[in-house]
């Protein structure tokens, strides 16, 4: 049923879910409208890196996390060129910014980039609808005149095929390959740049966030990133150490189209392979397993993981709305990971083969430094072939 706006402040914005329900509230950012798919996500930090996360491609994101905006943007905490998830849900109005590294506030920076805020909406009742009814679709609108035509954007949420089947990774790739040479961030220098010969390691890029790169370069990577529909014979021919498969948005039984015949291409070399999330879902159905929709998908910043080889338990960054299921992964290939929330799959390694990936995110180390060693290993594995 529709809810009333929530404060005596004019609706200027309205979240409309395809079963009819509508969430009033104050637009901020650009304005018009957007359909997507809506999720939650319980960050209380992080809200640049998120929006700009390629992962959330064909997402709108809401924030379980009331304070959004406080810290205001930067240009230092983008993970891509734009914003990519399709608008933000909050509880409060962005507030004035308050941090010595911000340039611009959250409405100015989201409206310049064609993103939609809502704020001013009860997101723990939506977070309880996300939960119950499954990650729903939604059409988010602003007009500061407040004229909404709510049955045409039910309509429209309604109309909208969803996220199943379709691959977005061969929209967010970049368009020719690159070289990265950025290293993590450090106080007080910043970022820093790699030099001398490295591991030399292909990237392909599903959707990468930049963070994932800078990591790549602090162990000693030479990184060469390829769009996402290179294939076997264009990766190898950059003679690679080792090859890296990125995070990105979408369905990732569609995106296999392409990329799986390029991963088995490269796995029938006896390579180092290291992936993070669309990356791992990827190289599982490679290797033949399945992935399947979850119900809300895990987005957040507090989610414990099991390594199962080690008996250690880390608190890792998520963002997946599919999930490989671990019932379906053949002989040889070994479950290394699991949620401790739900006892899904979260890593995977060939036996006896220095190829492995993990279903959240090493880079965004809200740990902090908890899964850091992923990164080393790929470079030990590299260090190791060398030395063969
Ligand atoms: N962060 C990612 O790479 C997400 C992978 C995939 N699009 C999913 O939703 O599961």
């Amino acid at each position: 049923m529709p809810t009333k706006p929530e404060s005596s402040v004019k609706a200027t914005a309205c979240l409309a879910l395809a079963d009819g329900t509508v969430f009033y509230g104050h637009g901020f950012g650009a304005t018009g409208e957007t359909v997507a798919e809506l999720v939650f996500n319980t960050a209380m930090t992080g809200y640049q890196e998120i929006m700009t996360d390629p992962s959330y491609a064909g997402q709108v994101v809401t924030f379980t996390f009331p304070h959004v905006g406080n810290v205001g943007v930067n240009p230092e905490d983008d993970e891509t060129g734009e914003p990519v998830a399709a608008g933000m849900v909050v509880k409060w109005d962005p507030s004035e910014p308050s941090n010595w590294r911000a340039t611009e506030d959250l409405a100015a920076w989201l409206a310049k980039r064609g993103r939609i805020g809502i704020g001013g909406i009860d997101t723990r009742r939506l977070t309880r609808e996300i939960r119950q009814q499954g990650a729903p679709h939604v059409a988010l609108a602003h007009d500061p005149e407040g004229k909404f035509d709510i049955a045409a954007l039910v309509a429209k949420a309604r109309a909208w095929s969803g996220l199943v089947g379709l691959d977005l990774a061969k929209d967010v790739t970049c368009a020719q390959s690159y070289r990265w040479d950025e290293t993590r961030w450090a106080w007080p220098e910043g970022y820093g740049k790699r030099t001398g010969d490295g591991f030399r390691v292909v990237a392909i890029d599903y959707g990468a966030k930049r963070n994932i790169l800078r990591c790549l370069a602090s162990v000693g990577c030479d990184v060469t990133v390829l769009p996402a529909t290179a294939t076997a014979e264009e990766v190898l021919a950059h003679e690679p150490e080792g090859v890296f498969l990125s995070n990105g948005p979408g369905d990732p039984a569609a995106t296999g189209d392409y990329a799986v015949p390029m991963i088995k291409g490269v796995l029938a070399r006896d390579l180092p392979l290291f992936g993070i999330c669309l990356g791992h879902q990827m190289l599982a159905l490679a290797l033949g397993a399945k992935t399947v929709k979850m119900n809300h998908g895990h987005h957040g910043a507090n989610h414990p993981v099991k390594d199962l080889e080690t008996g250690k338990v880390e608190i890792t960054s998520m963002n997946h709305g599919f999930t490989v299921d671990s019932q379906t992964l053949p002989a040889g290939v070994k479950e290394t990971h699991v949620s401790l929330f739900d006892g899904s799959n979260c890593g995977i390694r060939i036996a006896d083969r220095p190829v492995f990936s993990v279903q959240y995110h090493p880079e965004a180390s809200p740990g902090p430094q908890d899964s850091f060693y992923l990164f080393e290993r790929f470079a030990e594995a590299m260090r190791a072939r060398r030395a063969d």
